[in-house]
């Protein structure tokens, strides 16, 4: 069991903790036809018109498939010791399974290379949304056979990069993946089906199980996890109904995930709540989800304040706006909620160890004077953040890291370019990267292992 950090000093982060910073492979790479790669659902879903902000695509986006050298030197200049990436899919498989690709792989190949030899760990996300077209005209991720055959693409993958890649994240945030992609349709695929909602979760979960022993197998001592959008939910007031919403939400965004993943099964309460919904399965795929993991990736942005509701059935809850800072993607700046989600985590669910593989924030950030980006509401919602996962570990959570979402500006789904998360600016004429003064801010960070002011 991981300890209390009393001899930590306040702002003091563990000597041997990883810094780093985020990305994935859609909207940052560009060169979406290049050497071979395959065609996927953003693609098609970006260049359906009405679908992103302005009709935005990841057509080019930083062009960092062919500016990736450069963009090293930049993660170099944070002085980060890890970078978290994902692979793209239809750049290894460009029919979902089957046909390699070898240039795909040789791309990630000379990138992680790269990393190494500028001291920078590879973190990999195997699965960012990028699912190849092929695989949507075949039913995409309702159909099982999309599970099999991510386990196929990740042993493609960790038989080439499994040698020198030792940290693996199966699936970077499933709930988005299944709630906008297939219930909301606010996401590729664009579908709206409520009744496909959780049969896609299943089989994603499914897809990272599958993947688990393939990737031990072929990426030998390596570190495995899945990384979860995880909120904390609290009752908007202090009613009975208001609790029972909450839990009903907490059910609903976090522990459909993490109790399958952690606990064996899927959560009591929340089949009751969601009944005809819950798809039927064997019993045997509870074990291979279960796989056990040697660490738990977090993505945490803001919590959520909720009320019961006589409507929106069947969770009858809706999220309360309270007072506060809220940013460019009106999320409420609230740290305390990642130190309440932290210590939840350990206390209900222990994970071998916890990382924070996105946290950051979207502001209008205007064009560089003079070199300089100003933003300093963003070094704000940085420090609290780092301050409340500091308090956390100090408090006996196992956090050993912290990835800044983003390293760059970059291409922000159906909101398209319209916001900026970066610690660099970039001016989508020029492709030019700008440092941020957030980003001069992390780099003092992460030098001296410590909040500076
Ligand atoms: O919305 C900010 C980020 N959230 N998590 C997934 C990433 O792809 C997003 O850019
Ligand atoms: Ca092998």
């Amino acid at each position: 069991m991981s300890q209390p950090r009393t001899d930590l000093a306040p702002g003091r982060f563990p000597a041997d903790f990883t810094w780093g910073t985020a990305t994935a492979a859609y909207q940052i790479e560009g060169a979406v036809r290049e050497d071979g790669r395959g065609v996927s659902i953003w693609d098609r879903f970006s260049h359906t018109p009405g679908k992103t902000h302005n009709g935005d695509t990841g057509d080019v986006a930083c062009d960092h498939y062919h500016r990736w050298q450069g963009d090293i030197e930049l993660m170099r200049r944070l002085h980060v010791n890890a970078y978290r990436f994902s692979i793209a899919w239809p750049r290894i498989l460009p029919e979902g399974w089957g046909r390699v690709n070898p240039p795909g792989l040789d791309f990630y190949d000379r990138l992680v290379d790269g990393l190494l030899a500028a001291g920078i760990t590879p973190w990999v996300t195997l699965y960012h949304w990028d699912l190849p077209q092929a695989l949507e005209d075949r039913g995409g991720w309702p159909n099982p056979d999309t599970s099999k055959a991510f386990a196929e693409y990740a042993d493609v993958v960790t038989r080439r990069l499994g040698d020198r890649v030792k940290h693996w994240i199966t699936l970077n945030e499933p709930w988005v993946v299944a709630f906008l992609g297939y219930f909301t349709g606010e996401h590729a695929p664009g579908r709206k089906e409520p009744e496909s909602y959780l049969p896609v979760v299943h089989n994603l979960l499914l897809a990272h199980g599958l993947a688990v022993p393939v990737i031990r197998e072929n990426s030998r001592d390596s570190q495995v996890g899945i990384t979860l959008n995880l909120t904390h939910a609290y009752p908007a007031g202090d009613s009975a109904e208001d609790e029972a919403a909450a839990k009903r939400l907490d059910g609903f965004m976090n522990r459909w995930f993490l109790d399958p993943l952690f606990t064996g099964g899927y959560p009591r309460d929340m089949i009751d709540v969601f009944g005809s919904w819950v798809p039927s399965f064997d019993e045997s795929d509870l074990g291979v989800i279960g796989a056990p993991l040697d660490f738990l990736g977090v993505n945490y942005y803001s919590p959520s304040f909720v009320q019961h509701s006589e409507g929106n059935p069947p969770l009858h809850v809706e999220q309360v706006r309270v007072d506060g800072e809220y940013t460019d993607m009106g999320w409420l700046v609230y740290p305390q909620g990642l130190y309440d989600l932290l210590t939840r985590l350990h206390r209900d669910y222990s994970p071998a160890a916890i990382v924070i593989t996105e946290n950051g924030a979207a502001y209008p950030d205007e064009p560089p004077v003079e070199g300089r980006v100003h933003d300093p509401k963003r070094v704000e919602y940085y420090a609290s953040h780092l301050d409340a996962a500091q308090r956390a570990i100090r408090d006996g959570v196992p956090l050993r890291g912290y990835f800044a979402w983003s390293l760059m500006d970059n291409f922000e789904w159906a909101f398209g370019y319209s916001k900026r998360f970066g610690l660099y600016y970039v001016d989508y004429e020029t492709l030019e990267r700008t440092i941020k003064d957030s980003g001069l801010w992390y780099s003092r960070v992460v030098a001296e292992g410590q909040l500076v002011p």
